[in-house]
């Protein structure tokens, strides 16, 4: 069966005194394949922990992640589950490990003994798609912030994996570089099919989702479309919507009719033409 599956996952640590913590508790989640899904939650309820369970990097407790069929659990199938579940994480300076761009992106497909022209293909294409090709041959210590996250984007590209999970990639760049890997993120699950799971505390960031998932101290309080979950969740989570939906909520406070599905500047702007067109 394609997709991501959790059946029924609980995650527990244990603190430095030896207590238990649970910090997903039962989840059942279903990811299709070419979604993209944003998942958001305050400070430890869990977004980080059901991340690293994707691709086994964290083991449920109980419960069972199942990847394109694969259990997460089965040692022998941990191998092809990372290459199809790719991450990248906050801080790219602890994920880059190479002097050169093209040999950090190299890493991953030598490490699948592919042929050197196949590796040397992949290269050339996932650094065209981040739009790093000219800078190939620059060490990735050298680049902003953004283009050293376009960099890590590229390696786990490299791997050509089905799934994409991203654990606040922008929380460390400008509004630049942050809409730049937003709109690479769209564009790769547009064009390319990439499942896309982006954990972000910025709404702003997962306004683009076509699915929101809000964690509250482990469990899963709400699964559905981003303008319905700003619109129910906001006073439950503490939620600060993004300011194209705030605005949205304010006009129709003053009676404009607008759409309820607004998180967009062009849904608004749609909208209001709507409405303009409909009272002319
Ligand atoms: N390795 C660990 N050992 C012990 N407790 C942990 C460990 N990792 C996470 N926790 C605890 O599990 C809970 C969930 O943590 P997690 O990092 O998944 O939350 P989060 O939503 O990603 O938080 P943040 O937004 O701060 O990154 C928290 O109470 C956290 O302290």
């Amino acid at each position: 069966m394609q997709g991501i599956q959790l059946q029924n996952v609980t995650k527990e640590y244990a603190n430095s005194q030896g207590q238990k913590i649970c910090a997903l508790k039962a989840v059942n989640l279903s990811i299709k394949p070419g979604e993209f899904i944003g998942i958001a939650g305050k400070n430890g309820s869990g977004k980080t922990t059901l991340a690293r369970l994707l691709n086994g990097l964290h083991l449920p407790s109980t419960g069972r992640v199942i990847v394109n069929g694969m259990d997460t659990g089965r040692r022998r199938q941990i191998k092809e589950i990372r290459r199809q579940v790719a991450m990248v994480f906050q801080n790219p300076d602890n994920q880059l490990v190479s002097p050169v761009i093209e040999e950090e992106v190299a890493f991953g497909p030598e490490n699948l003994d592919l042929p050197e022209e196949e590796i040397e293909r992949r290269v050339d294409q996932v650094l065209q798609i981040v739009g790093l090709s000219e800078l190939r041959h620059t060490s990735p210590h050298m680049l902003s912030g953004g283009q050293k996250q376009r960099v890590a984007i590229a390696a786990a590209l490299a791997m050509r994996p089905a799934y994409l999970v991203l654990d606040e990639p922008t929380s460390m760049l400008d509004q630049t570089g942050r809409q730049g890997i937003l709109d690479y993120l769209r564009e790769l699950n547009k064009r390319q099919g990439i499942t896309i799971i982006l954990i972000s505390h910025n709404m702003e960031d997962l306004a683009g989702a076509a699915r929101m998932i809000l964690l509250q101290e482990g469990s899963i309080v709400c699964d559905a479309p981003p303008w319905e979950a700003f619109n129910r969740e906001e006073k439950n989570l503490d939620l600060k919507p993004p300011n194209i939906v705030r605005l949205a909520q304010m006009l129709r406070k003053s009676g404009y009719l607008l759409d309820e599905q607004i998180t967009t500047l062009e849904q608004m702007e749609n909208s209001i033409c709507r409405l303009l067109k409909s009272t002319t």
